[in-house]
């Protein structure tokens, strides 16, 4: 229960922790002090004739103490309070930051909908762990044993049924403990399978509808939600079930020392004010030791979180980080060179790359063609370095790509992917997209260079019109050239540009190819392209067929080669 994970994250806050360990201390010294003044008062009034005035200072020290213990026991939260938000937030980051170093392949094997529940209600629910069960494990650590060394100078009978009795409670608690894992387990997995198909049914709202498979989604989405209602309901009646049994515990505890005590002073063995104190204190000793049980379920969501959220920040980062190099500005443009390059996806049993070799020449404009799943775009993750290949190297003017800073090296590329991602954001900061450099004229610029600056302005708030979820909807054409004004606007050395113009009608495709060929003037571009015709102007084409180079030359070598490309291009003319 005691997470070594979680524990390490409290280390950068340890004199936070030591101030909740001297409040719990001093926590423990007011629950005995108060028992302490009430006896005395008790005893005093009733049994030894003492007066107001004598019994003053005892009131003034019972009162002075319970404020003291308040406001203790408000200090004692705020800092758990204090320690948890500061570990949330940096763990939040952390998993963030991971997330986004990791990249997307390895990060596909993850589902979306237990991510998303991870980083909301999973780091959300580590406060529990916090501010409830690791305080009650100090104050479980301080007052019983505080108690205890208090009473055995006293009596030393209901002391040993202190040490008799209390080590009940942790042992019912480690065996409902291990039911209740598996319940808590079940739970987590119940919730993320549940937002995994609540995010499907959303996204996949129209299709669903098309096919009229919305009703099944939904019912399926309920049998989900009665799934989690019941695993909830089981972790509950666990909750419930050792909460009566720890107070069963304590109650019966309680209940033999007062008996004890009561024989003894009936025998005239015990003194009244001992007794008394020792009746008062008894309560007090298993209070932690019963509230403990509620703190060990909500660990217990808490370490199941925390389980998941360490599986992915142990996650390999993909990049060898030591001693990454940057290429100067004026060796750009860039040759590149793929070198018996072979790579397979995890957990896919095709290769996707086999033995790939060719060069680019610095400047010059390289088409890829071939089928689909032919591994074209796996060509490209590999020059954006999210994927690493297994074997082979990929030379960048000479030098190895694996030892340029993935962080340089992907600021000199303007990539346009076959399907952009638009975020929530307004026009303007979608096409500047952290290009800190480029001010409003550029901005516009980019947009007419991607054929899409007129419509912007017919949007409400034109560059200041929010996109994404809940914002302005655009088409997939309207996408495309969002992320085309994106690519001019950075204005890179390297140009990969996927499916260029794919969704564009022809008087746009034509703007953009004018626009396409002035940025990429003596810059080196590589274009996956399907439609064959437009790939007749560049200096090489290479055609890819289950991941291997079958053919690559000219437009015109190609054609009186007959091969492959011959093939491919008769066929897309039948087509047209
Ligand atoms: N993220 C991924 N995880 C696992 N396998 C993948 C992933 N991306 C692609 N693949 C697999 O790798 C192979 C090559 O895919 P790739 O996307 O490179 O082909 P492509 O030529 O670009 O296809 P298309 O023209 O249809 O986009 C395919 O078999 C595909 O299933």
């Amino acid at each position: 229960m005691l997470n070594k994970h979680l524990i390490k994250e409290i280390k950068p806050y340890k004199k936070k922790f030591v101030l909740l360990f001297m409040l719990s201390i001093t926590n423990a010294v007011c629950t005995i002090s108060i028992a302490y003044a009430l006896m005395k008062i008790i005893n005093g009034v009733f049994l030894a004739d003492m007066n107001l005035k004598e019994a003053a200072p005892f009131f003034a020290m019972l009162l002075f103490l319970m404020f003291a213990k308040a406001f203790v026991r408000w200090q004692n939260q705020l800092t758990a309070h204090d320690i948890s938000l500061s570990i949330q937030q940096k763990l939040r980051n952390r998993l963030l930051n991971h997330i986004v170093t990791v990249g997307p392949e390895e990060m596909s094997q993850e589902k979306t909908g237990d991510l998303v529940t991870l980083f909301t209600n999973g780091i959300e629910g580590l406060d529990d762990y916090f501010t409830k069960f690791l305080p009650q494990v100090v104050t479980v650590g301080i007052i019983p044993p505080l108690i205890l060394v208090a009473v055995l100078p006293m009596d030393w009978i209901s002391a040993l049924l202190f040490c008799l009795t209390a080590p009940l409670i942790p042992l019912f608690m480690m065996l409902i403990g291990r039911l209740a894992g598996n319940a808590n387990a079940k739970q987590w997995k119940t919730l993320s399978t549940l937002s995994i198909h609540f995010l499907e049914l959303l996204e996949g709202l129209t299709t669903l509808k098309i096919f009229n498979q919305s009703i099944n989604q939904i019912k399926e989405v309920t049998r989900l939600s009665n799934d989690f209602r019941d695993a909830t309901l089981k972790v509950l009646r666990l909750a419930f079930l050792s909460s009566f049994v720890l107070e069963l515990i304590s109650t019966l505890s309680i209940a033999l020392i007062a008996i004890g005590i009561g024989l003894r002073l009936l025998q005239g063995n015990l003194a009244f004010e001992t007794a008394f104190l020792v009746l008062l204190l008894a309560p007090e000793f298993y209070q932690p030791l019963r509230q403990s049980g509620a703190a060990f379920h909500a660990a217990m969501t808490a370490t199941t979180a925390a389980d998941q959220i360490y599986r992915i920040l142990k996650k390999p980062l993909n990049i060898p980080h030591t001693n990454l190099q940057r290429i100067e500005k004026t060796t750009v443009p860039f040759s590149i060179q793929f070198e018996d390059i072979s790579f397979r996806y995890q957990q896919e049993r095709e290769i996707a790359l086999r033995g790939l070799t060719f060069s680019i020449e610095a400047g010059k404009h390289i088409a890829i063609v071939g089928g689909s799943g032919a591994g074209k775009s796996t060509i490209f993750q590999l020059l954006l370095q999210l994927v690493q290949p297994q074997k082979g190297e990929i030379k960048i003017n000479d030098l190895s790509l694996c030892s340029i800073d993935p962080v340089y090296w992907r600021s000199r590329i303007a990539y346009v992917p076959q399907m952009p991602h638009i975020f929530s954001a307004s026009v303007f900061d979608n096409i500047v997209l952290g290009n800190t450099v480029a001010d409003e004229n550029d901005v516009i610029a980019a947009a007419k260079a991607a054929a899409i600056h007129e419509f912007i302005l017919t949007l409400p708030e034109a560059y200041q019109t929010k996109l994404g979820d809940g914002g302005q909807p655009l088409s997939g054409g309207q996408m495309r050239r969002i992320a085309i004004a994106r690519a001019f606007l950075q204005d890179a050395p390297l140009i990969l540009l996927d499916e260029m113009t794919t969704g564009l009608d022809t008087k746009t495709e034509k703007i953009i190819a004018q626009s396409v060929a002035d940025l990429t003037y003596k810059k080196t571009v590589l274009t996956i392209a399907h439609r064959l015709d437009s790939v007749k102007k560049a200096d090489k084409i290479l055609v890819i067929e289950k991941g291997q180079l079958v053919e690559s030359g000219t437009h015109a070598e190609l054609l009186q080669k007959g091969g492959r490309y011959f093939t491919m291009t008769a066929a897309d003319r039948r087509n047209l």
